[in-house]
């Protein structure tokens, strides 16, 4: 086996088990992966300098073709409800098979960090079949300094071969597609799926997983800070496609990251180098700092389609998906933070794309009105998005990500209501879904009034406003916010038809309340009575 780069010469590919491979190229930057990821065809130069790839039929992730190992130590640890289970002897086959299957190939391997905390980071080896994706990852996370390398011996090991097929009789998955976590050998498979996001959520599952037992809340969230010291960060929650890449990038406030992050006695902290953001209808107005991104060298753009003559992408084209991305290191934006840490956030923003219309643009939450919404975790997906979807459905995911969360909700919710109440945060709900209808007669909140929203939100003012309940959800709404029409803040107001309406949010009331029961017995009196009830429609 030859090996092309840098890396720890007595720590390599050997110890992960491969045998008779090619080459393995280490730590490669983007100009070599630019000129391998070409040179094999992987994908093309865009007009402003990004490379582009395309992933195939998986272009989004897998959710069911996700597994973990269930063993002595992960038994009482791992919530079973929400997680797939693999026993440690299919996958033991399924890791014979990919180092198999990678025999005679040649890897790329990138050593990164998941974590800006080094008193809380994993060190994580991705070892890739294409090109691209060492460039995506090596994008996403954290790059070592080239002279921590020769040192650097990894925690997690994350294998990623698209071209592997699973086989679910002989490996106890569910089809081709696979991402399997064993958390005892910290080994993560990724088979069948080119989708490049498996990678990153992977670390974030893993850092889900060890983090609480060090006291540090691992949040499915974007991040950003004010520029004055004392203004203090804001953390933004929510399920993909609510807001947290968009509405983290703001001129007036540093950006930490868009995606995940813990929070320990220290402040908070960013697991990732890089963003992800989506592209569909990506507007050069709107998203100034992330359009900017797409037209330089380093940024990855997934399933962008781009003129066969000119290379100028098209971000109206969703011929391939609506999940178009790029993927780009945080200095790509400018005010971006340097350490990726800040000190303990002022505000707590939980985004929900409401494709019914019925929720207000933002929402003031009592701590137990956050613990109900965290764990309820909130937002619709719309038709078109989903093969099958014909209608907004609701979409109830625990603690804004129950894909990645290993543990049973309690356990994050309870760090969460704790930090929540020691630091004394502001928390707000946001819908920057629809208003004046639902999807098919109504719109999408508008960018601008959000922003207007969230600016009055995270500079204090808004605090001090005149709220009205809501007669829903009961969480308080502000009456006024200057420079934003005050209908909007009601969402009856905005629908021509008030008795559809009603009848809207009648049926979104009893969805939450029919959702909530599962986590009843898990929560104290305050939460179970701070969610939307049949009284409050009444009254
Ligand atoms: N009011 C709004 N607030 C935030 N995003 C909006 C709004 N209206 C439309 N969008 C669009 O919704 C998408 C939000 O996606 P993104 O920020 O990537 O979500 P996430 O990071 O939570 O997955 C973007 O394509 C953005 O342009
Ligand atoms: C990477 C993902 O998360 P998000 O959409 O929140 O960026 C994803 O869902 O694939």
């Amino acid at each position: 086996m030859t090996d092309i780069g840098d890396r720890n010469a007595a720590h390599g590919a050997a110890e992960a088990g491969f045998r008779a491979l090619k080459t393995v190229y280490w730590n490669l930057e983007a100009p070599r992966l630019y000129e391998e990821a070409l040179g094999r065809k992987e994908g093309q130069l865009a007009k402003g300098g990004a490379l582009v790839a395309t992933t195939g039929s998986h272009t989004g992730r897998s959710p069911k073709d996700k597994f973990v190992v269930r063993d002595a130590s992960t038994e009482t640890e791992v919530w079973w409800d929400n997680n797939g289970a693999i026993t440690p002897e299919q996958f033991a086959t399924l890791h014979a098979d990919f180092l198999k299957h990678a025999e005679g190939k040649e890897l790329f391997a990138q050593d990164l960090y998941g974590g800006a905390d080094p008193a809380h980071r994993v060190k994580a080896r991705i070892y890739t079949e294409f090109a691209w994706h060492s460039l995506f990852i090596r994008n996403l996370l954290i790059r070592p300094d080239r002279s921590e390398i020769p040192s650097y011996v990894p925690d997690l090991t994350i294998i990623d071969l698209p071209s592997f097929q699973a086989d679910p009789a002989r490996h106890g998955c569910r089809s081709k597609t696979v991402i399997a976590i064993d958390f005892t050998k910290k080994i993560v498979l990724i088979g069948g799926s080119a989708y490049a996001g498996e990678m990153k959520k992977s670390v974030f599952t893993y850092l889900n997983y060890i983090l609480p037992g060090q006291g540090v809340m691992p949040m499915h969230c974007s991040a950003n800070a004010a520029l004055d010291a004392n203004g203090g960060s804001a953390i933004f929650f929510g399920l993909s496609g609510t807001g947290k890449t968009t509405l983290s990038n703001d001129s007036s406030r540093q950006l930490l990251g868009d995606d995940e992050h813990g929070w320990s006695n220290e402040g908070i902290f960013n697991f990732e180098g890089g963003c992800y953001a989506k592209t569909i209808r990506l507007s050069r107005n709107a998203e100034p700092e992330i359009y900017a991104t797409t037209e330089r060298f380093g940024t990855v753009m997934e399933n962008v389609i781009i003129d066969p003559v000119s290379r100028a992408p098209d971000f109206d084209d969703a011929s391939l998906t609506e999940n178009t991305r790029c993927a780009y290191p945080l200095d790509f934006i400018a005010n971006a933070s340097g350490t990726g840490r800040a000190g303990h956030p002022k505000n707590i923003v939980m985004l929900t794309c409401d494709a019914f219309g019925v929720m207000p643009p933002i929402a003031k939450l009592t701590g137990a009105e956050a613990m109900y919404h965290f764990l309820s975790g909130y937002t619709a997906k719309v038709a078109g998005t989903e093969r099958g979807l014909t209608g907004p459905e609701a979409t109830f995911s625990t603690c804004f990500g129950a894909p990645f969360m290993p543990r049973h909700p309690s356990a994050y919710g309870n760090l969460l209501r704790d930090l929540i109440a020691k630091h004394s945060v502001d928390c707000w709900l946001v819908n920057t879904g629809w208003t004046g209808g639902g999807v098919g007669t109504g719109r999408r909140m508008p960018i601008r009034v959000t922003r207007r929203l969230l600016a009055a939100a995270l500079d204090g003012s808004l605090s001090a406003a005149e709220f009205r309940r809501d007669p829903y959800f009961g969480f308080a709404v502000p009456v006024a916010v200057p420079g934003v029409e005050p209908h909007i803040l009601q969402p009856v107001k905005t629908w021509a038809n008030k008795g559809a309406f009603v009848e809207t949010a009648a049926r979104l009331v009893k969805m939450f309340e029919d959702n909530f029961k599962r986590f009843e017995t898990h929560v104290d009196a305050d939460v179970r009575a701070a969610g939307p009830s049949a009284q409050a429609i009444a009254a």
